[in-house]
């Protein structure tokens, strides 16, 4: 399958509320030709708090002021970073997830993709996820399409595993092997639990930072194992892929470690999160010969090295690879924007448990 080869923008706002990513891909949505151009647009403090405030809302009509200045924060900052961009004249928008409860209320991405298209002048691609829902599916993750190209790319012939450490962890199983991502067995994916989203809540708390830097409290500071093998004892972790997360489910985890020190607490949900990973990779049909580690976890050699012990396979970050690990969330929305243009399903039985393919997000012209 291929159509024609052009340069869409994708941009990503995670859950870790730091800033927008937006990066060039080069694709026809079913194969990457080329990566280009990337950049980034950190929050303020002020509108860190603006969406912060927000985290766990549900669409309003009309919209709260709160939420009306949160939505003015995710509109303005990625209409700045995506004006910088000057070739793409089509975009990818994700937004910015504020809640997520698939089985019961939905999925809620904040922005509006058509004001969006209006004040940038170009084609949206956006509101991704909640098509997959109405089909009965997670809605999450979505990356996994994406990670299927990049195996081709990369020409590999071999299962590998991506590993998106975010705010929560996402994990895809790719087999290479396979003709399209909507073949039996291409991809299998799901959320492995929480990952830097409780540290980073732990080192606001406590330190008053934004995140552990190296992993270095951790790395001063004994685990808790035995807590951490309780709470890994949670249906969660059982339960069959898919699945997916809101980025606070266990936010109890975090009071759990409230007697412990500083740098034990930041040891113990450090761990957590890499034992979580490390129990994925039980669904895993094969185990991969190496994971490739993508987002903010993988600069914590703390969280790399819990991998690397509990994986029982190679554990490198992407760029060993040649993608670049900050960019792969915002790459993945160029790609999923160019599937949507071409007619191409976002996601597959394999990555949020839907039983067909479904065709998701919506295209809203300037
Ligand atoms: N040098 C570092 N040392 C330790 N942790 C880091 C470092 N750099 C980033 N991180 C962690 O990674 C997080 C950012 O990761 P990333 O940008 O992948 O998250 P996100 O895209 O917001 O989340 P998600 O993928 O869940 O939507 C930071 O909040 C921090 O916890
Ligand atoms: C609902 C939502 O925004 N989920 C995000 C979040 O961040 C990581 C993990 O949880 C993943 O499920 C997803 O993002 C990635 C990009 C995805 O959809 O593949």
């Amino acid at each position: 399958m291929s159509g024609k080869m052009r340069p869409v923008l994708g941009t990503m706002s995670g859950t870790s509320l730091d800033g927008v990513d937006a990066a060039v891909l080069v694709t026809d949505g079913a194969r990457i030709e080329a990566f280009g151009a990337s950049g980034y647009r950190g929050y303020s403090e002020a509108e860190r708090r603006a969406l912060g405030a927000v985290l766990g809302r549900w669409p309003e009509r009309p919209m709260s002021p709160e939420l009306a200045r949160a939505h003015e924060v995710v509109l303005s900052a990625h209409a700045a970073l995506m004006s910088e961009f000057d070739e793409p004249s089509v975009a990818g928008f994700h937004g910015q997830t504020l809640a997520h409860d698939p089985q019961g209320r939905g999925t809620h991405q904040l922005g509006d993709g058509a004001e969006l298209a209006r004040r940038l002048g170009r084609t949206v691609v956006w509101d991704f996820r909640s098509e997959d829902i109405r089909k009965g599916g997670e809605g999450a993750p979505l990356a996994p399409v994406f990670h299927f190209a990049c195996a081709q790319w990369l020409s590999l012939r071999e299962p590998v595993c991506f590993l998106n450490l975010g705010g929560v962890g996402n994990l895809t199983y790719v087999d290479p092997r396979a003709e399209s991502p909507e073949a039996p067995g291409a991809l299998l994916a799901f959320d492995t639990g929480p990952a830097n989203a409780p540290i980073n809540d732990l080192m606001q708390r406590r330190r008053g930072e934004s995140f552990d830097d190296g992993g270095a409290l951790a790395a001063q500071g004994e685990a808790d194992f035995d807590l951490v093998k309780r709470v890994l004892s949670r249906r969660y972790f059982s339960k069959r892929p898919p699945k997916s997360l809101d980025r606070d489910a266990f936010g109890d985890v975090g009071r759990a470690v409230a007697q412990q020190s500083d740098a034990d607490a930041a040891a113990t949900l450090t761990a957590f999160a890499a034992r979580a990973v490390a129990r994925g990779m039980g669904f895993c049909p094969e185990r991969p010969a190496r994971l490739l580690v993508t987002g903010g976890g993988r600069k914590n050699p703390v969280m790399m090295a819990g991998l690397e012990a509990g994986c029982g396979c190679e554990v490198l970050p992407v760029e060993a690879v040649g993608l670049d690990g900050d960019m792969l969330e915002a790459q993945a929305f160029a790609f999923l924007a160019a599937r949507v243009l071409h007619g191409l399903p976002t996601s597959v039985p394999g990555t949020t448990g839907v039983s067909q393919p479904v065709f998701g997000g919506r295209i809203s012209a300037p």
